[in-house]
């Protein structure tokens, strides 16, 4: 069925390398205003299909939309009205915070008026009034991942790509960049976001697709996921490594049991209860936590494999 209010619309939408196909047929619906996530591992053919969406590598099969055009046909009209914030910060060195975003400006045709003005603002948004005159060299690599956003943002786009925007950073850079994505998005800002993080995903995306493989295993908000494809609760338990398979204790005890490498995952409604019920029976684990499910567990349930290598 059509979705006349999709910025992006992909249907069997496939990128192929020669003979190895990265993107094997997905249906994707990017609704505005909202922020969407594509969740996967690497080499999932997320930055496959943000390449084809952000209008630099053609599809090689199937419908692509974006912003109601064609890609290949009209590059130019989308890329004016889109943002881009690649995997890796392409700042220009050699100039300055505030001359970073007055080129980028330029490039785009927007009047020298008009850009100091919004180059202004853009510095308030990513909190760098105060290095505007820096160079870029030695900001920390939060402030360039701020300064790499303001300058997509130099043309007022409506929709925002962002390939993997905090990876590499530490867990303060990264919760400061969240708060300005979240900002934008209030903002009205349509979001598109990859990454490997679960907690990434958790907190910025309305609804996101998991990716694995090329294809799209699931699809839905966070606790949509969540609810569909995992419980409530998780007991993690962890053993001494010469415990001899302790999961044979534990039968029946969860409505499903993981076996990691390192712990045991025991998926209930209660986690204290199973715990409880683990320790009636003799069961003396190393240590114990229970936890809330997260999209790593959606992840586990769905490839029988952990989001982070
Ligand atoms: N230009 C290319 N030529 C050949 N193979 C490619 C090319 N670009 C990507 N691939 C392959 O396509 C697959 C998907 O890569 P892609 O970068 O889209 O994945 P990803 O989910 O974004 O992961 P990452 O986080 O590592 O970028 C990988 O196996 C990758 O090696």
């Amino acid at each position: 069925m059509v979705d006349d209010g999709a910025l992006v619309r992909a249907r069997q939408l496939v990128k192929r390398f020669g003979e190895f196909a990265a993107v094997r047929g997905i249906d994707v619906d990017v609704r505005r205003g909202e922020a969407f996530g594509f969740l996967g591992p690497n080499g999932a053919g997320k930055s496959s299909t943000m390449r084809m969406v952000g209008c630099v590598s053609p599809r090689s099969d199937g419908e692509l939309t974006v912003l109601g055009m064609d890609p290949q046909r009209d590059g130019p009209a989308i890329r004016a009205r889109l943002g881009v914030v690649p995997q890796q910060d392409n700042l220009d060195t050699e100039l300055t915070v505030r001359q970073n975003l007055h080129v980028y400006g330029r490039f785009f045709g927007l009047s020298k008026a008009h850009v100091r003005a919004k180059a202004t603002e853009l510095l308030d948004f990513a909190q760098l009034g105060e290095r505007a005159d820096d160079e870029v060299e030695p900001l920390s690599g939060g402030m360039k991942r701020r300064l790499t956003i303001a300058r997509s943002l130099i043309n007022d786009p409506e929709l925002l790509l962002l390939d993997e925007p905090t990876t590499g950073l530490d867990p303060q850079a990264r919760h400061l960049l969240w708060d300005r994505l979240f900002r934008l998005k209030q903002s009205g800002v349509t979001l598109i976001i990859t990454t490997h993080y679960m907690d990434e995903a958790e907190q910025l995306c309305d609804r996101l697709v998991v990716m694995d493989g090329g294809r799209i295993v699931a699809e839905g908000s966070p606790a949509e996921l969540i609810g569909r494809y995992s419980t409530r609760e998780v007991l993690e338990l962890r053993f001494p490594p010469d415990a001899a398979a302790p999961e044979v204790a534990l039968e029946g005890l969860a409505d499903r049991l993981e076996v990691l490498p390192d712990r045991l995952l025991l998926y209930a409604a209660d986690g204290e209860a199973v715990l409880a019920a683990a320790h009636a029976r003799g069961v003396q684990p190393l240590s114990s936590l229970v936890r809330r499910s997260t999209l790593e567990d959606v992840f586990l349930r769905l490839t029988g494999r952990t989001l982070v290598d």
